[in-house]
């Protein structure tokens, strides 16, 4: 590669300016410590069990906000000069890049989608012959993969038809969906009639797949789908088919393509994406062995052609060559209401977490839209060139029987690996061998090596494993964004989702990887590590927040009070002013109303406990209203802070509210009522009978 070490850097992280954001986080901060000081002040005087519950629920909001502010302090952004990228090496030098794509279940995801994610990625604005696409279909589906050979073929008109007319949006489903573009006068007639054409034949695709999935499969298949022969989705042997070879590596001909449906036995754990996903990792690494991989979700998109030379201004810069393991790009959906009521888009997240993360030591791994650094999945550290020169006994402990694949595995670790693999098919049969479900056992995959088993949240393991080896990570963030995908669109998916993410994220805090020991242990830096618990105690913070939830309908209830008194309320009450005007999205969303016309309910018990806390509410105000609080004791009797307090919870539980008068998926189902409301009733009663 040539050399220019004294060239400009492909990129650059660049401090986010934001004085303003650290004086009001800041502020607070020290609101909340003052509320904290007049409650211990204030003990000594008069101790009620309320104030000292609420002293403890705000000790818990204090250090959360601590880790929040310490992960927004200093903000960053990284900026890629593909341009200047182009000074370091010549478009033949370009490194090859690995392409995965799960999916797992045809139904679910259905192969049409998986089929424009796969679409999107064949057409890379990346020289073809140095990308290949392996699929991994834990469904053991011939429906996926026929759609797949389809897709194919279509694809051979598709490329060139977007790299021609240098398209933006390369899944063609989105950009069929734009009809605008007939319209506009900047398109020229030729390719008004091209595009037309081109929707044509992806009609016909869409055409063919869905008849496809409407007849049943039969047991016994010939020709490419004899593998899928009584096959179950559980139970079945590997099934590894190239569909597509660029043989010539011809730049102009399609990307590799390849069709992987592990081994699975009954009683093999299988690991879930983790599982597949090693596997892709060795298949490909027999086959292509690229330094880099990206790995997409069957539902993202590329949405910036370019998207792997921007990664690459990072991963092949002199600076992040040696820092670098893995580059993010954020997850944005196309889909869902403008105002986003299920909160799918994280405007929070990455508009002011994401930024500060990018200033620490880097994101964390969001298990999509993320390019890998190979050695670094391997296991090796930043800084170590033992790990790299490890006997063949050593690395086959590490990575398994395979001689090939130790070999590969080695080349990668030297990075070797830099020359395209022309032919594929070749290693066929240890890729079988690598792809079966008793390889990985006496290894280190999944424990040290790749991605790592353990948590219904691989991703953020993974991540953390590589920056606890003192690696870096990089949010990259081009104009046009780099991926879109789908966003569930109803509450429930929405929730189960979230719920998902929080159990596996909690299964890390409490493992032996958590990111404490990561810090004492390991080269995860103190921030950051900070950074991972702000991710963790996402679910834990529950506890608090339904605590003090509970707090002002059990002080109305039983005519006591929790809010401070004199000035100490003064604290809570600019606390409150504080806190809410940090909120983004305040005023360009049109409020709680259009929440409520869009959230949607079901039986799952994720919903009791907002439609409990807003029944509590409702109830303790309707006691307040008829006068029927017992008497006050000792000057401690409810007033208007709790009242206060009891609004703003109807208000925050808004779509709950409207849930309960909803009709269909936007009412509460009477079954969810009736449980809130034989908590509520418990609960009043435990308040008032003593
Ligand atoms: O046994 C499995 C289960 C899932 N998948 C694939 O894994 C991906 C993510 O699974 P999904 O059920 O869609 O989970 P999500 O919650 O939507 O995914 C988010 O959360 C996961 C766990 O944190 C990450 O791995 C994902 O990348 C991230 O997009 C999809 O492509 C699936 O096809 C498999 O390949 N095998
Ligand atoms: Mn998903």
């Amino acid at each position: 590669m040539a050399n220019l070490h004294n060239s400009l850097p492909s990129y650059e992280r660049l401090r986010v300016k934001h004085h303003l954001q650290r004086v009001m986080d800041s502020v607070n901060l020290i609101l909340l410590l003052l509320l904290l000081g007049h409650r211990l002040i204030s003990f000594t005087n008069s101790y009620t069990f309320t104030c000292f519950l609420a002293f403890l629920c705000e000790t818990c909001f204090a250090v959360y906000w601590i880790i929040v502010i310490s992960t927004k302090w200093t903000p960053a952004s990284t900026k890629t000069y593909p341009e200047r990228l182009f000074q370091r090496v010549s478009e033949s030098e370009l490194p090859p890049v690995d392409l995965f794509v799960t999916t797992a279940d045809h139904e679910l995801e259905p192969p049409i989608i998986t089929v424009n994610t796969v679409l999107s990625l064949l057409a890379l604005d990346y020289p073809a012959n140095k990308l290949a696409c392996y699929v991994s279909d834990d469904g053991c589906s011939p429906l996926t993969f026929y759609a797949l050979v389809e897709a194919s073929k279509f694809a051979k008109l598709w490329v060139p038809f977007c790299k021609k007319y240098n398209v933006q949006t390369r899944a063609p489903f989105r950009c069929f969906s734009d009809t605008s573009i007939l319209n506009s006068a900047d398109s020229s007639p030729e390719f008004k009639q091209e595009w037309l054409q081109m929707k044509d034949e992806y009609e016909q695709l869409g055409r063919k797949i869905a008849a496809r999935s409407q007849k049943p499969i039969p047991n016994e298949l010939d020709g490419e789908f004899a593998a899928f022969s009584n096959t179950e989705r559980r139970n079945h042997s590997t099934i590894i088919k190239v569909i597509w070879e660029n043989k010539e590596s011809d730049t102009d001909d399609l990307p590799h393509l390849i069709y992987i449906s592990r081994e699975k036995r009954p009683k093999h754990p299988h690991h879930f994406k983790a599982g597949a996903m090693n596997v892709l990792t060795r298949v490909s690494g027999l086959m292509t062995n690229a330094p880099f991989i990206l790995n997409v979700d069957c539902d993202m998109f590329v949405n910036n052609p370019k998207i792997v030379l921007h990664a690459l201004c990072i991963f092949l810069d002199p600076k992040g060559e040696k820092e670098v393991a893995f580059v993010q790009c954020p997850q944005k959906f196309y889909n869902g209401p403008k105002d986003d009521p299920l909160g799918n888009q994280f405007v929070v997240f990455y508009k002011y977490i994401g930024s500060g993360m990018a200033g620490i030591q880097g994101p964390f791994y969001g298990g999509t839209n993320c390019f890998h650094r190979r050695k670094a999945l391997y296991g090796l550290p930043p800084d170590d060139f033992k790990y790299g020169k490890l006997s063949d006994k050593d690395l086959m402990q590490k990575f398994g029987s395979s001689l090939a694949f130790v070999e590969s595995a080695a080349e990668a670790l030297e990075g070797k690996s830099y020359s395209p693999n022309n032919n594929i098919s070749k290693p066929l049969e240890a890729a079988n061998q690598v792809a079966g479900c008793g390889y990985e056992s006496g290894t280190a995959w999944g424990e040290q090596v790749a991605w790592i088993y353990g948590s219904a949240t691989e991703d953020v393991i993974t991540g953390l494993k590589m920056h606890a080896r003192g690696w870096r990570s990089e949010l990259t963030t081009p104009e046009p964004i780099a991926f879109t995908g789908c966003a569930p669109i109803d509450a429930p998916t929405s929730m189960s989702q979230q719920k998902r993410w929080t159990l596996g994220w909690l299964e890390i805090f409490f493992s032996k990887g958590s990111p404490i020991f990561c810090t004492l242990f390991g080269k995860l830096q103190f921030r950051e590590c900070l950074m991972y618990y702000c991710l963790m105690c996402w679910g834990l913070r529950s506890v608090p927040e339904i605590c003090y939830a509970v707090l002002p309908a059990y002080c109305i209830i039983t005519n006591s009070n929790f809010m401070p008194k004199g000035i100490g309320l003064w604290v809570a009450a600019a606390l409150y002013v504080m806190y809410n005007k940090e909120q983004p999205g305040d005023g360009d969303s049109d409020g709680a109303d259009s929440d409520a016309v869009r959230f949607t309910f079901d039986k799952s018990p994720v919903f009791v406990p907002g439609t409990t806390i807003l029944l509590l509410q409702l109830t303790a105000l309707v006691i307040k209203l008829l006068g029927l609080q017992p008497p006050p004791q000792t000057g401690n009797e409810a007033g208007m802070g709790e009242l206060f307090c009891s609004i703003y919870l109807v208000v925050c539980c808004w779509p709950f509210l409207k849930g309960l008068f909803g009709k269909g998926k936007y009412g509460i189902p009477i079954s969810t009522i009736s449980k809130s409301a034989a908590l509520v009733f418990l609960f009043v009663h435990f308040c008032t009978s003593k």
